[in-house]
């Protein structure tokens, strides 16, 4: 059995706490998109791929049960709660991609005659429900691409060392996950020697979330504290950095998790290939570079509490960017589900998609 973050069955949508794990696994419902705005927003859910799910997958609930007199007042309905769920978080850039595509769908049915009321609600629910098969075939191929990318570094049947940050995995996602998406089929294919997972400061998803997945599939695994990240790439013989991303701009400039950045560059200087893995769905061609990304700020308690308990000294003044950007020229490859691209290849391939 593999950890599922978001349940969608019969019209009902959970997800898990993810505030509360390892702990207690407790799934909460989503009853519409104020509830799925708090979610993303609180952290409930978490991870670019899954919150653009659950965020449309919450429209999707409240659709349903609604009525609308026409088309055009359901595409107001749709638009603007659809702008309403980008506000969530704001560096992520999967919930706003998939909200651009929905809003330009509803346009185009509201247009057609030939649709009718009920079946744009068809269509466009369906269009939402399609998200959740998608993303897991998505990551599937990324795990395909992104394992044959990192074996080609090592000689003969050789198996391979991985070292990972934050949380890419079932829970960030439908399923499988985008960096532990490869790290899953490396082992899959047993070729996985080892992986080293940081805990992931202020907010722990590496320590919370990730070692629990890596605990549950079995894969053999070392937790370390993000400090610990240029000791291990310099004893401990690993092949390759893989992590996710939240957007990636034209040029491959990535946002990540805080503490992204300076992995790539320990990386460099340890000559370990360090690698994106992420879907189209996090690419972002309507900014030139990585100096576009806002970059979510989040509340000082996530720094100075674990939990209920406080570890900061009383009356510190705390800086607590949830992200940062590593630039194009410390990325080896961005591994997507249509092969692995350099940073400068992006541009062409995106294009590509579009014809
Ligand atoms: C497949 S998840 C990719 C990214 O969203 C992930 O690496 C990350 O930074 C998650 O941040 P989070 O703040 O936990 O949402």
């Amino acid at each position: 059995m593999s950890l599922r973050a978001i349940k969608y069955e019969n019209n009902t949508l959970e997800i898990l706490d993810q505030l509360l794990l390892p702990a207690q696994t407790k799934y909460i419902s989503v009853r519409g998109v104020e509830d799925g705005w708090k979610v993303i927003n609180k952290m409930q859910v978490r991870g670019a791929p899954a919150i653009a799910i659950v965020g449309c997958l919450s429209l999707a609930v409240e659709l349903k049960n609604e009525k609308f007199e026409s088309k055009k007042q359901m595409r107001q309905e749709i638009e603007g709660k659809l702008n309403y769920l980008v506000s969530s978080r704001p560096t992520a850039v999967n919930m706003k991609i998939a909200a651009e595509e929905l809003i330009d769908l509803a346009n185009q049915l509201s247009k057609d005659d030939s649709v009718s009321l009920d079946e744009m609600k068809a269509k466009f629910l369906q269009t939402i429900e399609d998200m959740l098969a998608k993303d897991i075939a998505d990551n599937k191929a990324i795990g395909d691409y992104g394992a044959k990318e990192i074996l080609a570094r090592v000689s003969g049947d050789h198996l391979v060392r991985v070292l990972t940050h934050c949380n890419t995995g079932s829970l960030a996602t439908a399923n499988y996950g985008t960096a532990l998406g490869v790290i899953r089929t490396l082992h899959k294919m047993k070729r996985l020697e080892h992986i080293y997972c940081t805990e992931t400061r202020p907010y722990n998803q590496g320590a919370r979330l990730t070692a629990y997945e890596l605990v549950h599939d079995k894969i053999p695994a070392t937790l370390i504290v993000d400090s610990m990240v240029a000791a291990v790439l310099k004893h401990r013989n690993v092949t390759a950095v893989v992590v996710g991303a939240d957007r990636v701009a034209a040029n491959g400039d990535t946002a990540n998790k805080i503490g992204t950045y300076q992995i790539a560059v320990l990386a460099k200087y340890h000559e370990v290939p360090f690698y994106i893995a992420a879907p189209f769905t996090s690419v972002d061609m309507s900014i030139p570079s990585g100096d576009h990304i806002v970059i979510e700020e989040r509340p000082d308690r996530e720094m100075t509490h674990v939990g209920e308990h406080r570890i900061a000294a009383k009356g510190i003044a705390c800086w607590n960017p949830a992200f940062d950007v590593t630039p194009a020229s410390l990325i080896a490859g961005i591994i997507t589900e249509r092969g692995v691209f350099r940073p400068e290849q992006l541009k062409e391939q995106f294009g590509q998609i579009n014809k």
